[in-house]
Order: structure tokens, then C-alpha cells, then sequence
């Protein structure tokens, strides 16, 4: 998106010095020309760990952040900073309520991880406090900013694939669980909110979401009705392997979104293997290739030549991350509270989803990481 005026700056303030927090800010030091953007800009102004100021420190060191950029040694601190504009959570999911609670009660808007929360109790009180409070507040789910997602939503919503009956989705990652991930990884640790569908079938999810939900008229958009089946990891009890069918209304279409840490999406560790999702309509289907996370290339498969055969890959310079922070600088500049890619509504109703598969397959998390109470110690 170019303009002339000159770009509205954001200045961020990162929670958590783990491995995506390294990912985003490396993103977010990008010069924005080289994707095409100038009427938005970052600055990383404050970054906390809360383990000691040092790690902090050399996190901002380490990924080139402005020499005045200040390290504090606790959460509490970095939402007291006066330049912060923005925070970024980047804690397990376990952490991400009380996280994002003590940002917005310290008047700070939020771009916090995914999956949201544990649970959508949880979901529905942040959102609540950014609404009484006047914050932005947006889950982290990336993937849906990337030009690929906005051009297929696009596509699909023109009818040029005709009417969507069926979208299949699946973000798989083959793992030696138990020597990767032992029993303390986030990952599989349950204290932390671990398994598979928070993690990693969250994406599957939002694939089938952005087409059988998303790109309805809002009055039309209605939650599924949910049957699933999960296998949980035997040493801590967190799912690794689970298969969600949904049925959307008003034309009860089958959302199958899978996931599991046992098998690849992409067995040959290439993405030829075939597609990580199938958009199917009547007259085509679209065909996402890649991992559901960050996928680069999609096919347009037309049922007869009304419609031409397309294939296209999409280069992305960097990770991809930056997209979602512009989206976060678009709407601050232009007073939005939530983003239109991913509303709260939306964010909440996935979440219930995540709860109602939990449900039926029993897998509750410890009673102090679903708690709705806050501020609770530890955190
Ligand atoms: N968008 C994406 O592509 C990705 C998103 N994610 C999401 O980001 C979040 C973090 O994942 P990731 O960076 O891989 O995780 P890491 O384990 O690498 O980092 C998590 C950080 O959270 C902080 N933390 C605070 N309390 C705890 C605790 N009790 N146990 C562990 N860490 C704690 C630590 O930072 P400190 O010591 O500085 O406080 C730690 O470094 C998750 O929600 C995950 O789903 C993860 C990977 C990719
Ligand atoms: O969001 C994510 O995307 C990439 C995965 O490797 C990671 O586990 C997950 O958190």
C-alpha cells in the first residue's frame, strides 16, 4: 500500500524473549519498501523477560533493536513504559490471559500470541476489558495477512469456485515426541498449555474458518456444530493427534480441520506432496500448498475450462510476520479497536470450538492456567 504522506510509526513493547519474539521482531526491523508498504512504520522501543533485565538486553541486542531501546526484567515494568504504544505477547499459551490482562489494565493495546487463550471464558474477558478500556486487541494469528490469504478469501468470495461445500485442512508436523519434546517442551507440557490443537490446529482451523465463515455476510455467519476424536500423548496427557469435523450453517459444509505431532503434512519434506488444503466448490477448488502457518503457493483447479488452471507462488520477503504488525499500525492510525481480519467475535467462536473438542475428549488443562481470575502469582 504506497501513499506520499509520511508512514504512522507504532513503537512496540515485546513480552518474552523466547524463539517467536526473536522471529517477530527481525520482522518488524524490516524496512517496510521492501514489501511494498509505506504509509506505516515499527519501532521496538522495550522488550522484557522475565527471567533477569540482562536476557532481556541481549535479546535487544542480538536481534540489532535500537541502542535506546530499554530491557526491563519483569512484565510488570515493560507496561508501565510511557513509549510503548503496543505490546507484543509472546509467552506460552498458558500465560497468554494474564499476560495480555496486565498490558491492557496498564492502558496498553495488545498483539498477543496464538492460540488467544486456553479457553474461551478467558477470550471473552480480555475482550470485554479492551471494549471498557477503549484498547486494540487482536489474536496473533499471522497467517491470515499474508497477501496469499487476503487474494484466496478474494477469489473464493467472488464465486468463481461456485458455492464451498467442503474445506479440509491440516498442519501436521512429524516429531520424535518423545526425545524432541520430553515432557517439560511447551509443546506437550501441559502447566504450559500444550498439544497439538492449540498449537498447531488452530491454523488448520482458521483455514476452514476463512472460508466457511469469514467471507460470509456477518449475518450469515454461524458457529458449526463440532464432532472430534483426539489421541493424547501418554506421558503428560496433551493431545498429539486431533481430527475436527465441523458442519457450518445456512448450507451445512464440512470443515475438516486435522492436526498432529506425529505425522507430516508434507511427507517428503517438500511441499509436493500434495495440498495442506482443499477449498472445494462446485464449479473448482482452490488447493494451498506448504505449511498451513506460512503457505506460498496455491492452485486454482477449475471443474471445466469456464474457469483457467492457475498456479502461483507467492514469495515472501522474510517471514511474513510484519504483515500482521501493519494491520496492528493500520488500525491504531485509524482508531479501530479490533481488526476485520480477525474479529473478537471470530477469535471467540474458534475458541469455543477448541473448548467444545476439549470437551468431548476430556483434556482439561490445570485449574490455575483456566482460571479466569486475575491477576493470579506465577505469571
Ligand atoms: N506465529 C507463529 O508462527 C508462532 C507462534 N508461536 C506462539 O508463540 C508463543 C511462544 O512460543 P515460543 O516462542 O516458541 O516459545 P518459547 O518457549 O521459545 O518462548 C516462550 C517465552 O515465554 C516466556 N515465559 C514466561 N513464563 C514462561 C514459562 N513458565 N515457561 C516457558 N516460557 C515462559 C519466556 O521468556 P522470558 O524468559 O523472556 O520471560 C520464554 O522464552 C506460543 O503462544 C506459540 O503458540 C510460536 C511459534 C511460532
Ligand atoms: O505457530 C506456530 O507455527 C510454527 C510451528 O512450528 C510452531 O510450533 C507454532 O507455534
Amino acid at each position: 500500500m504506497a501513499t506520499n504522506s509520511k508512514p504512522y510509526k507504532i513503537r512496540w513493547g515485546i513480552l518474552a524473549t523466547g524463539w517467536i519474539a526473536g522471529v517477530f521482531v527481525e520482522d518488524l526491523l524490516k524496512d517496510p519498501n521492501t514489501r511494498g508498504v509505506d504509509d506505516v512504520a515499527h519501532e521496538v522501543v522495550a522488550a522484557a523477560s522475565s527471567s533477569s533485565a540482562e536476557r532481556a538486553r541481549n535479546f535487544l541486542d542480538e536481534f540489532k533493536c535500537p541502542k535506546s531501546a530499554k530491557a526491563y526484567g519483569s512484565y510488570k515494568e515493560l507496561v508501565k513504559d510511557p513509549n510503548v504504544d503496543i505490546i507484543y505477547v509472546a509467552t506460552p499459551h498458558s500465560h497468554h490471559y494474564q499476560n495480555t490482562m496486565l498490558a491492557l489494565e496498564g492502558d496498553k493495546h495488545v498483539l498477543c500470541e496464538k492460540a488467544f487463550t486456553t479457553n474461551a471464558a478467558q477470550a471473552k474477558i480480555l475482550v470485554d476489558t479492551a471494549k471498557k478500556k477503549d484498547l486494540f486487541l487482536m489474536e496473533a494469528v499471522w497467517t491470515r495477512y499474508f497477501p496469499i490469504s487476503r487474494e484466496l478469501r478474494a477469489f473464493a468470495e467472488s464465486g468463481k469456485i461456485g458455492t464451498i461445500h467442503r474445506v479440509m485442512a491440516d498442519l501436521s508436523l512429524c516429531n520424535d515426541v518423545e526425545s524432541q519434546f520430553g515432557t517439560e517442551h511447551r509443546m506437550v507440557n501441559m502447566n504450559l498449555a500444550g498439544g497439538a490443537m492449540l498449537d498447531l490446529g488452530i491454523y488448520s482451523l482458521t483455514w476452514v474458518f476463512q472460508f466457511l465463515y469469514h467471507i460470509l455476510p456477518p449475518s450469515e455467519r454461524k458457529p458449526p456444530t463440532v464432532a472430534s476424536s483426539m489421541t493424547k500423548y501418554s506421558k503428560t496427557g496433551a493431545d498429539e493427534s486431533t481430527s475436527i469435523i465441523l458442519n457450518f450453517p445456512p448450507l451445512h459444509s464440512h470443515g475438516i480441520a486435522t492436526t498432529s505431532l506425529r505425522v507430516a503434512y508434507n511427507p517428503d519434506g517438500k511441499d509436493t506432496a500434495g495440498p495442506a488444503a482443499r477449498i472445494q466448490g462446485t464449479k473448482g477448488e482452490i488447493q494451498v500448498f506448504g505449511p498451513l502457518y506460512r503457505p506460498t503457493r496455491y492452485r486454482i483447479v477449475p471443474h471445466d475450462d469456464l474457469l483457467k488452471l492457475e498456479d502461483v507462488t507467492r514469495d515472501i520477503p522474510g517471514m511474513g510476520m510484519f504483515w500482521e504488525a501493519d494491520e496492528c499500525a493500520r488500525c491504531l492510525r485509524d482508531g479501530k479497536k479490533q481488526s476485520q481480519g480477525l474479529t473478537w467475535e471470530e477469535s471467540i467462536v474458534i475458541m469455543d470450538v477448541m473448548d467444545e473438542v476439549r470437551r468431548q475428549n476430556k483434556l482439561e488443562y490445570p485449574e490455575k492456567i483456566e482460571s479466569t481470575t486475575y491477576p493470579l502469582d506465577g505469571f
